[in-house]
C-alpha cells in the first residue's frame, strides 16, 4: 500500500470550533481506518495578534515549527499551505474565503458558508477561475451516520421519503447568555440570529435525504414558506424560525415531498438532554429513520420499519484513546471518554479531494451549497431579516 499524502493546513482565526478542527486534525486518521491522507498544522493565524496565534498552536498541541501570523494576510502568502480552514463568523466568510483564493489557496470554509446566495456564487466563480478546491464546511454531512441515513434511503427500505421534519433548537436563555448583544449568536452585524448558525443543520438535514439522495439530473429546488420571530434584543437576528419545503419529484420518485425544518435559540430540540426524542424524522410509507439531537452532531439514529423491523444505532466518533477529555466549543454536551470529536471526516473529504484533484466536497458540492443561501435568502425575504450592506456586500476586499 502507498503511505498516505499529508495535506497542510493554515487555520484562519482563533475562535472555539478554530480549537475543535485543529485539534481533530491532530488525531493519527488510522483512529478512524484511514490510511490514505494524513493532516499537519503548519500555520495559524489571529486578526487580533501574533501571540494570540502562538498561543492557540501551543494549546492546541501543534508542532513546534508551526508558524504564527498576526495577520490573515500573512497566512494566506505562505508557500507551504495546501489548504486554509476558515473559521471566522458567517459574517467574515466572504471577505476571509475570497482573500485565499485570490491568494492561489483552497479553502474549507466554516458554516454558514456566506451571509447570502450573491456572495456564495461569486466565491463559487473564483474557487473555478483559479481551479482551486472549495467547500463549506458542514461537517455532519462527512459522518458516517449521515452516509449510513443516506444509504438507507437510496435503498429504498423505507420508500421514497415523502416528508422529513428536522429540529435544530437550543434553549440559550439569550438575554442571560449573551446579553451585551456583541456575540456572534445575536449580533446582526455578525450575520447571527437562528437560522444561519443553527437553522442551516435542519436544512442541511432536509437537503441531504430529499435532495442529494436524487439522482443530480433529477434534484429540483424547493418551493418555500417561511416565518420568522426577530429576537426582541435587537429587533433584527432570528430567534425562531420556522420553514415549510416542497420538493418537486416525479410520480415514479413518489411525487413531491414535503419538509418542516425549524430552529430556534428559545427553545430546545430536547430539554432535559438529547434523551429519547428524535430531532430529525425522515418518513416513507415503509417506516422512519430518527436522528437524536444534537442535529449537528448525532450518535444515534433509530429505523423504525412498518415490518416491525426495529434498528437501533450508536455512532461514537472515534478518536485517540481513554480520557482524551477535549474540549468541546459548543453546548450540546461533551466528548464521551476517548472520542474525537468530529471535524476529522469533513478534513478527510477535503484531503482526499485535494489528492484526487477534485474541486469540491462529495456529499455537497457548490451548487448545492449556493441553494442552500437560496433558501436562507427566501426566508430572510419573507421574514423580514436584512443584515448590514457590509456584510451583504459581494464588494471585495471590504474591510469589516
Ligand atoms: N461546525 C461546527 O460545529 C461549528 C461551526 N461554527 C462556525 O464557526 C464560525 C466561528 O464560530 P466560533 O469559533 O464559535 O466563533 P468565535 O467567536 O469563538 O471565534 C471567531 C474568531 O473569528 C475571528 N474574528 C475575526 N473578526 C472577528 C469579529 N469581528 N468578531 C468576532 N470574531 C472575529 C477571531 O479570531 P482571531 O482574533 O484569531 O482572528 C475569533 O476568535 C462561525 O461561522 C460558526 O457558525 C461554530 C461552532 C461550531
Ligand atoms: O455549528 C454549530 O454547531 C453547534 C452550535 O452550538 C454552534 O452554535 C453552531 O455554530
Amino acid at each position: 500500500m502507498s503511505s498516505p499524502k499529508t495535506i497542510r493546513w493554515g487555520i484562519l482565526a482563533t475562535g472555539a470550533i478554530a480549537v475543535t478542527f485543529t485539534k481533530d486534525l491532530l488525531v493519527d486518521p488510522k483512529t478512524r481506518g484511514v490510511a490514505h491522507v494524513k493532516h499537519a498544522v503548519v500555520a495559524a493565524a489571529s486578526s487580533s495578534s501574533k501571540s494570540r496565534a502562538e498561543q492557540f498552536l501551543k494549546d492546541c498541541g501543534c508542532p513546534a515549527d508551526a508558524q504564527a501570523y498576526g495577520s490573515y494576510d500573512e497566512l494566506v502568502k505562505d508557500p507551504n499551505i495546501d489548504i486554509v480552514y476558515v473559521a471566522t463568523p458567517h459574517s467574515h466568510h466572504y471577505q476571509n474565503a475570497m482573500l485565499c483564493l485570490e491568494a492561489g489557496k483552497n479553502v474549507l470554509c466554516e458554516k454558514a458558508f456566506t451571509v447570502n446566495a450573491a456572495q456564495a456564487k461569486a466565491l463559487a466563480d473564483k474557487a473555478k477561475e483559479k481551479d482551486l478546491f472549495l467547500m463549506e464546511a458542514v461537517w455532519t454531512r462527512y459522518f458516517p451516520l449521515s452516509i449510513y441515513v443516506r444509504d438507507v434511503i437510496t435503498s429504498g427500505r423505507i420508500g421514497p421519503v415523502a416528508r422529513v421534519l428536522a429540529d435544530n433548537s437550543m434553549a440559550s436563555n439569550p438575554e442571560a447568555t449573551w446579553s451585551d448583544g456583541k456575540h456572534r449568536m445575536v449580533n446582526p452585524d455578525l450575520a447571527g440570529g437562528a437560522l444561519l448558525d443553527l437553522g442551516i443543520y435542519s436544512l442541511t438535514w432536509v437537503f441531504q435525504t430529499l435532495y442529494h439522495t436524487q439522482p443530480e439530473n433529477a434534484r429540483k429546488p424547493p418551493a418555500v414558506l417561511a416565518v420568522m420571530k426577530s429576537y426582541d434584543a435587537t429587533k433584527a437576528a432570528d430567534e425562531t424560525t420556522t420553514i415549510v419545503l416542497s420538493f418537486p419529484r416525479s410520480a415514479e420518485a413518489g411525487g413531491d415531498a414535503h419538509a418542516v425544518a425549524t430552529t430556534s435559540l428559545r427553545v430546545a430540540t430536547a430539554p432535559g438532554g438529547n434523551g429519547d426524542t428524535p430531532g430529525i424524522r425522515i418518513q416513507g410509507p415503509k417506516g422512519e429513520i430518527q436522528v437524536f439531537p444534537p442535529a449537528f452532531r448525532p450518535t444515534r439514529t433509530k429505523l423504525i420499519l412498518s415490518d416491525g423491523t426495529i434498528e437501533d444505532k450508536s455512532w461514537l466518533q472515534p478518536g485517540p484513546g481513554k480520557g482524551s477529555g477535549w474540549y468541546n466549543g459548543f453546548a450540546g454536551g461533551k466528548n464521551s471518554e476517548g472520542e474525537g470529536h468530529g471535524m476529522f471526516w469533513e478534513a478527510d473529504e477535503a484531503a482526499t479531494a485535494l489528492v484526487e484533484g477534485r474541486k469540491e466536497g462529495k456529499y455537497e458540492g457548490l451548487a448545492e451549497s449556493i441553494l442552500i443561501m437560496e433558501v436562507m435568502d427566501e426566508v430572510r425575504k419573507q421574514g423580514g431579516l436584512h443584515y448590514p450592506e457590509k456584510i451583504e456586500t459581494t464588494q471585495f476586499p471590504v474591510q469589516l
